[in-house]
Protein backbone atom coordinates (compact mmCIF):
# COMPACT_ATOMS: atom_id res chain seq x y z
CA UNK A 1 0.00 0.00 0.00
CA UNK A 2 1.91 3.16 -1.63
CA UNK A 3 0.13 5.12 0.91
CA UNK A 4 0.61 3.52 4.13
CA UNK A 5 4.50 3.48 3.01
CA UNK A 6 5.59 5.35 6.72
CA UNK A 7 5.07 2.80 8.54
CA UNK A 8 7.62 0.45 11.24
CA UNK A 9 6.60 -3.13 12.70
CA UNK A 10 6.19 -3.17 16.38
CA UNK A 11 8.77 -4.38 18.54
CA UNK A 12 7.14 -7.70 19.33
CA UNK A 13 5.64 -9.14 16.47
CA UNK A 14 5.88 -13.10 17.17
CA UNK A 15 3.94 -14.29 14.08
CA UNK A 16 1.00 -15.84 16.12
CA UNK A 17 -2.18 -14.03 14.32
CA UNK A 18 -4.27 -13.50 17.63
CA UNK A 19 -1.13 -12.50 19.09
CA UNK A 20 -0.44 -10.21 16.59
CA UNK A 21 -4.17 -9.17 16.09
CA UNK A 22 -4.23 -8.05 19.51
CA UNK A 23 -1.29 -5.82 19.84
CA UNK A 24 -0.92 -5.31 16.53
CA UNK A 25 1.82 -5.57 14.13
CA UNK A 26 2.38 -2.44 13.15
CA UNK A 27 4.16 0.16 15.54
CA UNK A 28 2.99 3.72 14.00
CA UNK A 29 0.79 3.04 11.25
CA UNK A 30 0.38 6.43 9.35
CA UNK A 31 -0.41 8.66 6.45
CA UNK A 32 2.59 10.57 5.80
CA UNK A 33 2.93 12.40 9.17
CA UNK A 34 -0.32 11.55 10.37
CA UNK A 35 0.06 9.08 12.66
CA UNK A 36 -3.13 7.29 13.56
CA UNK A 37 -1.88 5.46 17.33
CA UNK A 38 -0.34 8.96 18.36
CA UNK A 39 -4.34 10.26 16.90
CA UNK A 40 -6.44 8.06 18.68
CA UNK A 41 -4.76 7.62 22.17
CA UNK A 42 -5.49 11.53 22.93
CA UNK A 43 -8.06 13.06 20.53
CA UNK A 44 -11.19 10.72 19.81
CA UNK A 45 -11.16 8.77 23.28
CA UNK A 46 -10.84 11.10 25.80
CA UNK A 47 -12.91 14.32 24.34
CA UNK A 48 -15.66 11.77 23.32
CA UNK A 49 -15.35 10.73 27.13
CA UNK A 50 -15.90 14.06 28.37
CA UNK A 51 -18.64 14.55 25.44
CA UNK A 52 -20.97 11.72 26.63
CA UNK A 53 -20.02 13.00 30.33
CA UNK A 54 -21.65 16.91 29.26
CA UNK A 55 -24.58 15.08 27.38
CA UNK A 56 -24.89 12.69 30.47
CA UNK A 57 -25.44 16.03 32.61
CA UNK A 58 -27.66 17.88 30.15
CA UNK A 59 -29.76 14.99 30.27
CA UNK A 60 -30.08 14.95 34.42
CA UNK A 61 -30.90 18.60 34.46
CA UNK A 62 -33.67 17.73 31.71
CA UNK A 63 -35.35 15.11 33.90
CA UNK A 64 -34.64 16.45 37.49
CA UNK A 65 -34.84 20.48 36.78
CA UNK A 66 -30.88 20.59 37.27
CA UNK A 67 -27.73 18.71 37.76
CA UNK A 68 -26.69 16.98 40.72
CA UNK A 69 -23.81 17.95 42.85
CA UNK A 70 -22.38 14.48 42.32
CA UNK A 71 -23.26 14.87 38.73
CA UNK A 72 -20.88 18.07 38.70
CA UNK A 73 -18.16 16.14 40.59
CA UNK A 74 -17.58 13.79 38.32
CA UNK A 75 -18.15 15.77 35.22
CA UNK A 76 -15.83 18.38 36.97
CA UNK A 77 -12.67 15.87 37.68
CA UNK A 78 -12.71 13.84 34.84
CA UNK A 79 -13.09 16.96 32.66
CA UNK A 80 -9.83 17.97 34.95
CA UNK A 81 -8.14 14.88 34.10
CA UNK A 82 -9.13 14.82 30.12
CA UNK A 83 -7.60 19.13 30.22
CA UNK A 84 -4.72 17.71 31.73
CA UNK A 85 -3.51 15.17 29.15
CA UNK A 86 -4.59 17.55 26.11
CA UNK A 87 -2.39 20.44 27.82
CA UNK A 88 0.56 17.73 28.35
CA UNK A 89 0.18 16.19 25.17
CA UNK A 90 3.50 15.82 23.98
CA UNK A 91 4.07 13.59 27.29
CA UNK A 92 2.43 10.68 25.34
CA UNK A 93 5.05 10.25 23.43
CA UNK A 94 7.39 8.87 25.91
CA UNK A 95 4.21 5.90 27.22
CA UNK A 96 4.83 2.13 26.52
CA UNK A 97 1.90 2.11 24.11
CA UNK A 98 3.48 4.81 21.93
CA UNK A 99 7.31 3.49 22.01
CA UNK A 100 6.50 -0.58 22.29
CA UNK A 101 2.99 -1.56 21.50
CA UNK A 102 1.69 -1.90 18.04
CA UNK A 103 -1.87 -0.45 17.21
CA UNK A 104 -3.90 -3.34 17.29
CA UNK A 105 -7.20 -4.07 18.54
CA UNK A 106 -6.24 -3.67 22.02
CA UNK A 107 -5.15 -0.23 21.81
CA UNK A 108 -7.63 0.81 18.78
CA UNK A 109 -11.04 -0.48 20.45
CA UNK A 110 -9.37 0.70 23.85
CA UNK A 111 -9.15 4.44 22.65
CA UNK A 112 -11.80 4.65 20.51
CA UNK A 113 -14.82 2.28 22.56
CA UNK A 114 -13.19 1.61 26.02
CA UNK A 115 -12.18 5.12 27.01
CA UNK A 116 -15.69 7.00 26.65
CA UNK A 117 -17.90 4.54 27.19
CA UNK A 118 -16.51 2.48 29.71
CA UNK A 119 -14.85 5.90 32.03
CA UNK A 120 -18.22 7.39 31.82
CA UNK A 121 -19.66 4.72 33.74
CA UNK A 122 -19.83 6.82 36.78
CA UNK A 123 -22.21 9.92 35.21
CA UNK A 124 -24.41 7.46 32.96
CA UNK A 125 -24.91 5.37 36.56
CA UNK A 126 -25.45 8.58 38.32
CA UNK A 127 -28.19 9.37 35.71
CA UNK A 128 -30.60 6.12 37.02
CA UNK A 129 -29.30 6.29 40.51
CA UNK A 130 -29.25 10.02 41.80
CA UNK A 131 -27.08 9.88 44.89
CA UNK A 132 -27.48 13.30 47.05
CA UNK A 133 -24.58 14.23 48.38
CA UNK A 134 -24.03 17.14 51.29
CA UNK A 135 -21.31 19.96 51.11
CA UNK A 136 -19.55 18.23 53.92
CA UNK A 137 -18.48 15.11 52.07
CA UNK A 138 -18.33 16.69 48.77
CA UNK A 139 -15.59 18.94 49.99
CA UNK A 140 -13.84 15.71 51.75
CA UNK A 141 -14.11 13.99 47.98
CA UNK A 142 -12.97 17.53 46.06
CA UNK A 143 -10.19 17.05 48.62
CA UNK A 144 -9.20 13.37 47.83
CA UNK A 145 -8.99 14.53 43.89
CA UNK A 146 -7.02 17.38 44.45
CA UNK A 147 -4.30 15.07 46.73
CA UNK A 148 -4.52 12.67 43.44
CA UNK A 149 -3.92 15.15 40.82
CA UNK A 150 -1.09 16.76 43.05
CA UNK A 151 0.65 13.93 43.35
CA UNK A 152 -0.27 12.73 39.52
CA UNK A 153 0.97 16.31 38.25
CA UNK A 154 3.85 16.45 40.31
CA UNK A 155 5.49 12.86 39.22
CA UNK A 156 4.64 12.78 35.86
CA UNK A 157 6.04 16.51 35.51
CA UNK A 158 9.45 16.05 37.30
CA UNK A 159 10.33 13.21 35.21
CA UNK A 160 9.12 14.78 31.94
CA UNK A 161 11.13 18.27 33.23
CA UNK A 162 14.23 16.00 33.86
CA UNK A 163 14.05 13.67 30.72
CA UNK A 164 14.02 17.35 28.92
CA UNK A 165 16.99 19.20 30.51
CA UNK A 166 18.05 17.04 33.64
CA UNK A 167 19.85 20.88 34.80
CA UNK A 168 16.59 22.65 34.99
CA UNK A 169 16.65 24.36 38.40
CA UNK A 170 13.53 22.51 39.50
CA UNK A 171 14.62 19.08 38.96
CA UNK A 172 18.73 19.63 39.04
CA UNK A 173 19.06 18.92 42.86
CA UNK A 174 17.33 15.91 42.68
CA UNK A 175 19.49 12.84 43.74
CA UNK A 176 19.88 10.90 40.57
CA UNK A 177 21.24 7.08 39.91
CA UNK A 178 23.92 6.96 36.69
CA UNK A 179 22.98 4.62 34.26
CA UNK A 180 25.57 2.00 31.51
CA UNK A 181 23.10 4.05 29.01
CA UNK A 182 23.81 7.22 29.89
CA UNK A 183 20.52 8.03 31.55
CA UNK A 184 19.99 8.59 34.92
CA UNK A 185 17.31 7.42 37.21
CA UNK A 186 15.85 9.64 39.30
CA UNK A 187 15.63 8.41 43.34
CA UNK A 188 14.79 11.49 45.35
CA UNK A 189 11.78 14.03 45.01
CA UNK A 190 8.63 12.23 43.93
CA UNK A 191 10.03 8.76 42.39
CA UNK A 192 12.45 8.41 45.48
CA UNK A 193 8.79 7.74 47.18
CA UNK A 194 7.74 5.11 45.33
CA UNK A 195 8.71 3.90 41.70
CA UNK A 196 5.52 4.76 39.93
CA UNK A 197 4.40 8.22 42.11
CA UNK A 198 2.24 8.47 39.10
CA UNK A 199 0.25 5.42 39.26
CA UNK A 200 -0.29 5.94 42.92
CA UNK A 201 -1.78 9.72 42.03
CA UNK A 202 -3.93 8.03 39.19
CA UNK A 203 -5.10 5.92 41.44
CA UNK A 204 -6.49 8.18 43.96
CA UNK A 205 -7.89 10.10 41.33
CA UNK A 206 -9.88 7.36 40.13
CA UNK A 207 -11.55 6.58 43.58
CA UNK A 208 -12.58 10.14 43.56
CA UNK A 209 -14.41 9.66 40.61
CA UNK A 210 -16.21 7.17 42.58
CA UNK A 211 -17.22 8.18 45.53
CA UNK A 212 -19.57 10.71 44.84
CA UNK A 213 -21.96 7.98 43.37
CA UNK A 214 -22.12 6.32 46.94
CA UNK A 215 -21.70 3.47 48.45
CA UNK A 216 -24.45 1.03 47.41
CA UNK A 217 -23.43 -0.26 44.23
CA UNK A 218 -20.46 -1.72 42.91
CA UNK A 219 -20.77 -0.32 39.22
CA UNK A 220 -19.19 2.44 39.87
CA UNK A 221 -15.87 1.06 41.30
CA UNK A 222 -15.88 -0.77 38.20
CA UNK A 223 -13.40 1.95 37.20
CA UNK A 224 -11.40 2.06 39.85
CA UNK A 225 -10.92 -2.25 39.57
CA UNK A 226 -10.18 -2.51 36.12
CA UNK A 227 -7.29 0.27 36.46
CA UNK A 228 -5.93 -0.98 39.44
CA UNK A 229 -5.56 -4.15 37.47
CA UNK A 230 -4.24 -2.35 34.51
CA UNK A 231 -1.86 -0.61 36.53
CA UNK A 232 -0.29 -3.39 38.44
CA UNK A 233 -0.16 -5.48 34.84
CA UNK A 234 1.43 -1.92 33.17
CA UNK A 235 4.21 -1.51 36.33
CA UNK A 236 5.26 -5.20 35.82
CA UNK A 237 6.00 -4.89 32.17
CA UNK A 238 7.57 -1.23 32.64
CA UNK A 239 9.70 -2.98 35.69
CA UNK A 240 11.01 -5.40 32.97
CA UNK A 241 11.52 -3.48 30.02
CA UNK A 242 13.78 -0.79 32.34
CA UNK A 243 15.17 -4.19 34.22
CA UNK A 244 16.18 -4.94 30.42
CA UNK A 245 17.69 -1.39 29.47
CA UNK A 246 19.63 -0.08 33.03
CA UNK A 247 20.70 -3.65 34.46
CA UNK A 248 22.25 -2.97 37.74
CA UNK A 249 21.56 0.30 37.96
CA UNK A 250 17.83 -0.64 37.94
CA UNK A 251 18.48 -3.24 41.19
CA UNK A 252 20.16 -0.27 42.36
CA UNK A 253 17.26 1.73 42.66
CA UNK A 254 14.62 -0.83 43.56
CA UNK A 255 16.77 -1.00 46.65
CA UNK A 256 17.02 2.26 47.44
CA UNK A 257 13.06 3.15 46.91
CA UNK A 258 11.21 -0.92 47.41
CA UNK A 259 7.66 0.26 47.18
CA UNK A 260 6.13 -0.14 43.64
CA UNK A 261 2.90 2.08 43.95
CA UNK A 262 1.95 2.33 47.51
CA UNK A 263 4.52 3.12 50.04
CA UNK A 264 4.97 0.71 52.73
CA UNK A 265 1.62 -1.45 50.86
CA UNK A 266 2.66 -2.66 47.56
N1 LIG B 1 -6.32 6.51 32.69
C1 LIG B 1 -5.77 5.48 32.07
O1 LIG B 1 -6.45 4.62 31.54
C2 LIG B 1 -4.30 5.33 32.06
C3 LIG B 1 -3.48 6.30 32.57
N2 LIG B 1 -2.12 6.13 32.58
C4 LIG B 1 -1.29 7.24 33.10
O2 LIG B 1 -0.44 7.65 32.05
C5 LIG B 1 0.81 8.11 32.57
C6 LIG B 1 1.98 7.46 31.83
O3 LIG B 1 2.12 6.11 32.26
P1 LIG B 1 3.16 5.01 31.70
O4 LIG B 1 3.46 5.28 30.28
O5 LIG B 1 2.62 3.69 32.08
O6 LIG B 1 4.47 5.14 32.54
P2 LIG B 1 5.41 6.25 33.19
O7 LIG B 1 5.03 7.64 32.80
O8 LIG B 1 5.47 5.95 34.64
O9 LIG B 1 6.79 5.96 32.51
C7 LIG B 1 7.62 4.88 32.85
C8 LIG B 1 9.00 5.23 32.35
O10 LIG B 1 9.53 6.30 33.14
C9 LIG B 1 10.95 6.20 33.20
N3 LIG B 1 11.31 6.11 34.62
C10 LIG B 1 10.92 5.18 35.52
N4 LIG B 1 11.45 5.44 36.72
C11 LIG B 1 12.20 6.55 36.58
C12 LIG B 1 13.02 7.30 37.48
N5 LIG B 1 13.17 6.97 38.76
N6 LIG B 1 13.65 8.39 37.01
C13 LIG B 1 13.51 8.76 35.71
N7 LIG B 1 12.76 8.08 34.81
C14 LIG B 1 12.12 6.99 35.25
C15 LIG B 1 11.31 4.93 32.44
O11 LIG B 1 11.54 5.27 31.06
P3 LIG B 1 12.88 6.03 30.53
O12 LIG B 1 13.95 5.80 31.54
O13 LIG B 1 13.13 5.38 29.21
O14 LIG B 1 12.51 7.50 30.43
C16 LIG B 1 10.03 4.13 32.48
O15 LIG B 1 9.96 3.22 31.42
C17 LIG B 1 0.78 7.81 34.07
O16 LIG B 1 0.49 8.97 34.79
C18 LIG B 1 -0.35 6.80 34.23
O17 LIG B 1 -0.94 6.92 35.50
C19 LIG B 1 -1.55 5.00 32.08
C20 LIG B 1 -2.33 3.99 31.58
C21 LIG B 1 -3.77 4.08 31.51
C1 LIG C 1 -9.26 -2.63 26.16
C2 LIG C 1 -8.36 -3.00 27.25
C3 LIG C 1 -9.04 -3.67 28.39
C4 LIG C 1 -7.41 -1.95 27.79
C5 LIG C 1 -7.16 -0.76 26.92
C6 LIG C 1 -6.16 0.15 27.55
C7 LIG C 1 -6.27 1.59 27.07
C8 LIG C 1 -7.70 2.06 27.27
C9 LIG C 1 -5.29 2.47 27.87
C10 LIG C 1 -3.84 2.02 27.67
C11 LIG C 1 -3.05 3.22 28.02
C12 LIG C 1 -3.83 4.33 27.99
C13 LIG C 1 -3.46 5.67 28.35
C14 LIG C 1 -4.42 6.66 28.48
C15 LIG C 1 -5.86 6.34 28.21
C16 LIG C 1 -6.19 4.85 28.32
C17 LIG C 1 -5.22 3.98 27.54
C18 LIG C 1 -5.36 4.25 26.04
C19 LIG C 1 -4.05 8.11 28.76
C20 LIG C 1 -4.10 8.84 27.43
C21 LIG C 1 -5.05 8.74 29.75
C22 LIG C 1 -4.64 10.18 30.13
C23 LIG C 1 -3.25 10.18 30.74
O1 LIG C 1 -2.87 11.50 31.08
C24 LIG C 1 -2.25 9.61 29.75
C25 LIG C 1 -2.67 8.16 29.44
C26 LIG C 1 -1.64 7.41 28.61
C27 LIG C 1 -2.01 5.94 28.60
Amino acid sequence: MGVLACTSPSHYSPGNPIYDFFLGRELNPRICSFDFKYFCELRPGLIGWVLINLALLMQEAELRGSPSLAMWLVNGFQLLYVGDALWHEEAVLTTMDIIHDGFGFMLAFGDLAWVPFTYSLQAQFLLYHPEPLGLPLASVICLINAVGYYIFRGANSQKNTFRKNPSDPRVADLETISTATGRRLLVSGWWGMVRHPNYLGDLIMALAWSLPCGVSHLLPYFYLLYFTALLVHREARDEQQCLQKYGLAWHAYCRRVPYRIVPYIY
